[in-house]
């Protein structure tokens, strides 16, 4: 839809800006969203998305600038008011209580429902917004949020932000909401925020998937270094546009190779298909890069972990690793929040830098500094805390991490969550290269075009690999047609 310029923004910001001690987050950013409007809001890791969002949320005070919500007062912005206005955040780092049951953390975001049928009227609430943004969901209200997976916790808190109790949701700001969702899940909350802004809701929509900002924003917004340096009606931009100006340069991608399976020496990994006479059994070759994919919480994640455990894995360094992992959900099992960055790179080769007991703190620097800069890590010292990094450059730190191990075998579990193309399309290219070298990928990845990297695909379906697909049959049609069906491509 295009938008009336006549029409007076939901939220503008003008000429914020906001530094960090040396770093520069924001600089003089003008931005603003209309009524029924969703804008697509797009940058590289670390170009000051995340940083204007709090700005808008009321939680971080710009160093220059001004902010106007529409219906609260300029000297009056905070968090409880703007969200008393009917703005909602979700963030890209989630927030629930993990301890608290999914009712539970509805009734915290609102705080209107009150008295002695709360749990109930709470309930009902999140059951009926969860059923119209992701029918067939699967959540039960009582189950507590450390049961959930990634992918259903970030399911929930999109339904708890679009859900209305006290106060009229107008505006929902959603910082890579998709990152953990399979693709089935994405397009129902894409078509959700498409009805959304219809009947005349706001959205702000972040995403490193550029093809979901296309069909879902009616204008986007590219931000590069803390500033704001295109922006425009969807319709005019498109992938190559959007990747050039975001400051990447658009990568060709590397052939897949026709992998024959045993031809280079043998499994590397294997694991028997267990009580089930139709599942298939899990066989990993030397070289290849190997995709898991299929419906997002199909086993994945534990065949990956369980592949690990038995390995012989233990989730310490030691020299001669004979298995890396690279954590998808970073808060649980990537970062170690209170150590720095260069402590959170190096951890896996610690044994490679000791000597006599003693770590070398130069040889660590070097490879550290080496990995900033083949990952773009985007910090003025490595000596700053790993939470002081943005989201997606925490995630390049958890696969350096893994990669400058010499561990011949990398398991990833859907490791690019919140990565920027640019970055995505270097570290593809880096996994063809190595695999080449003889190493193997195994790479769970909740993306299609991540899966359709892959010389070969399992597809899992309830807890088991129904289908293996090979070279040119990697294509998106039969990854879902087996993740429905099972076994039908
Ligand atoms: N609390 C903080 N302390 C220090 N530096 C910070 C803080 N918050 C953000 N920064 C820095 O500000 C810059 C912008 O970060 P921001 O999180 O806004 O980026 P982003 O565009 O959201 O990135 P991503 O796509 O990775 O989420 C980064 O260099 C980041 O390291």
């Amino acid at each position: 839809m295009s938008i009336d310029p006549a029409v007076k923004p939901v939220i503008a910001v003008d000429g914020a800006s906001k530094t960090f001690g040396a770093v520069r987050a924001l600089s003089e950013v003008s931005f603003s969203v209309a009524r029924g409007e969703c804008v697509g809001l797009v940058g590289h890791n670390g170009a000051g998305k995340s940083t204007l969002v709090n700005i808008l949320n009321g939680s971080l005070t710009p160093d220059a600038g001004t902010i106007h919500l529409e219906g609260l007062a300029a000297d009056r912005y905070s968090v409880v008011a703007a969200r008393a206005s009917g703005l909602r955040c979700v963030f890209q780092e989630l927030s629930l209580c993990p301890n608290l049951t999914v009712t539970e953390n509805t009734r915290i975001m609102h705080s209107g429902i009150k008295g002695l049928g709360w749990r109930r009227n709470a309930a009902a609430l999140i059951r009926a917004k969860l059923d119209e943004i992701f029918p067939g969901h699967g959540i039960d209200g009582g189950q507590t949020v450390a049961e959930l997976s990634i992918a259903e916790r970030q399911m929930v808190e999109i339904a708890t932000a679009f859900s209305q109790s006290d106060h009229a949701v107008r505006l929902v700001i959603l910082d890579e909401p998709t990152s953990s969702l399979d693709s089935s899940l994405a397009a129902q909350l894409l078509a959700y925020i498409r009805r959304f802004v219809a009947e005349g809701g706001s959205v702000v929509l972040i995403s490193h998937i550029l093809s979901e900002i296309l069909t879902t924003a009616d204008r986007i917004v590219v931000m590069k270094d803390g500033q704001v340096v295109a922006s425009g009606p969807a319709a005019e931009f498109s992938v190559d546009t959007l990747v050039g100006a975001m400051g990447s340069v658009v990568r060709a991608r590397d052939a897949r190779r026709v992998f024959e399976a045993g031809a280079e020496g043998g499994p590397v990994l294997q694991q028997r298909a267990l009580g089930n006479a139709e599942a298939m059994d899990f066989v990993a070759y030397r070289g290849e890069i190997l995709g898991l994919a299929g419906l997002g919480g199909h086993g994945q994640t534990r065949t990956l972990v369980s592949l690990f455990m038995n390995a012989g894995g233990d989730w310490r360094g030691r020299r001669q690793t004979k298995i890396a992992f690279v954590a998808g959900d970073r808060h649980v099992d990537g970062n170690l929040p209170l150590w720095s960055t260069l402590k959170n790179l190096t951890l896996t080769l610690l044994p490679d830098l000791t000597r006599l007991g003693l770590i070398d703190r130069r040889k660590e620097a070097s490879v550290a500094g080496n990995w900033r800069e083949r990952m773009e890590i985007r910090t003025n010292d490595l000596g700053n805390p790993i939470l002081s990094l943005s989201g997606g450059n925490q995630q390049k730190v958890l696969f350096a991490r893994a990669l400058a191990t010499t561990a011949p075998v990398v398991l990833m579990d859907d490791p690019m969550r919140g990565v920027d193309i640019g970055t995505k399309q270097e570290v593809y290219h880096m996994l063809r290269v190595e695999a080449d070298k003889g190493r193997t990928f195994v790479w769970y990845s909740t993306e299609m075009d991540e899966v359709c990297q892959c010389d070969r695909v399992y597809v899992f379906r309830e807890g088991r690999i129904v289908a293996e697909l090979t070279g040119e049959d990697v294509t998106e049609e039969r990854v879902l047609a087996a993740s429905f069906a099972g076994g039908a491509a």
